[in-house]
């Protein structure tokens, strides 16, 4: 079982990624929680490369290719063999990231990047993907007053409307993936969310089976 989490900054993606791990752990699952860019040696090299903003003056296309080198990595390195010893896998962010941030507000060619994913992925696509869906202000807001948080990253610095326009992406690929896509109100409380949460990836884990259809906002 692959899970993927997705959504704009501050949404509560690690939060809730962490009460998930913690009932499946409960519940006798071996669980797996990465994140990208990131989760094995080499792609959290390329992650400080990337969210520094060291790459930023080389261009879309040029972290484009990044994000695919450091997925590519993740995915052989350490995703496809922990499913292969039968692990539940919890990934906050993926392919959908790269879609939204790079896709949809970089402006990058659909034919370029889909040729990248197909590489970096190889054939490995989430089971199912939580959409935590928040005004783009407020999670914003949570990003900043987190405790522990530094700086804004690369792409956490860039304007309101930027981070808007990811929030309709993210609702955009959610309506046209109904089987593997459940966007959650991430307004709200974190238990609520939680159960939601919950209440999605129970039956899929205890089953083993595929995610039913239905695009509505879960709340
Ligand atoms: N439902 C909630 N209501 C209010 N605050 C929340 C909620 N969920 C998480 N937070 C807080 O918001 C901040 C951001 O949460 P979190 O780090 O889980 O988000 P994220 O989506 O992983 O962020 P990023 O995209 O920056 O990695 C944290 O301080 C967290 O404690
Ligand atoms: C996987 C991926 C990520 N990004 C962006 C999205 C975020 O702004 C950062 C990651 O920071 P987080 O605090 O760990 O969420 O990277 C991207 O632009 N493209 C991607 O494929």
């Amino acid at each position: 079982m692959f899970i993927t989490f997705e959504g704009g900054e501050g949404v509560g993606k690690s939060t809730q990624i962490g009460r998930l791990a913690d009932v499946l752990r409960r519940r006798g699952h071996d669980v797996l929680v990465t994140r990208e860019p990131g989760g094995s040696p080499g792609a959290e090299a390329v992650r400080h490369v990337i969210l520094s903003g060291a790459a930023e003056e080389f261009g879309v296309r040029m972290e484009a290719i990044l994000f695919a080198a450091a997925r590519n990595d993740h995915v052989e390195e350490v995703i496809r063999p922990a499913l292969a010893k039968g692990a539940v896998v919890i990934c906050d962010r993926f392919m959908d990231s790269s879609r939204v941030y790079q896709g949809v507000t970089g402006n990058l060619e659909p034919e370029f990047l889909e040729t990248l994913q197909r590489v970096a992925i190889n054939g490995l696509q989430p089971d199912c993907t939580i959409i935590l869906d928040l005004p783009a202000e407020k999670g914003l807001a949570r990003a900043r007053s987190r405790s522990g948080g530094g700086a804004p990253d690369r792409f956490e610095r860039e304007e309101l409307q930027t981070h808007e326009k990811r929030r309709e992406a993210y609702l955009e690929i959610a309506a046209a993936d109904p089987a593997r896509c459940r966007v959650v109100d991430s307004d709200r409380g974190e238990e609520e969310i939680a159960a939601d949460i919950l209440s999605i990836v129970a039956p899929l884990t205890e089953e083993e089976s595929t995610v039913s259809p239905g695009v509505e906002t879960v709340g």
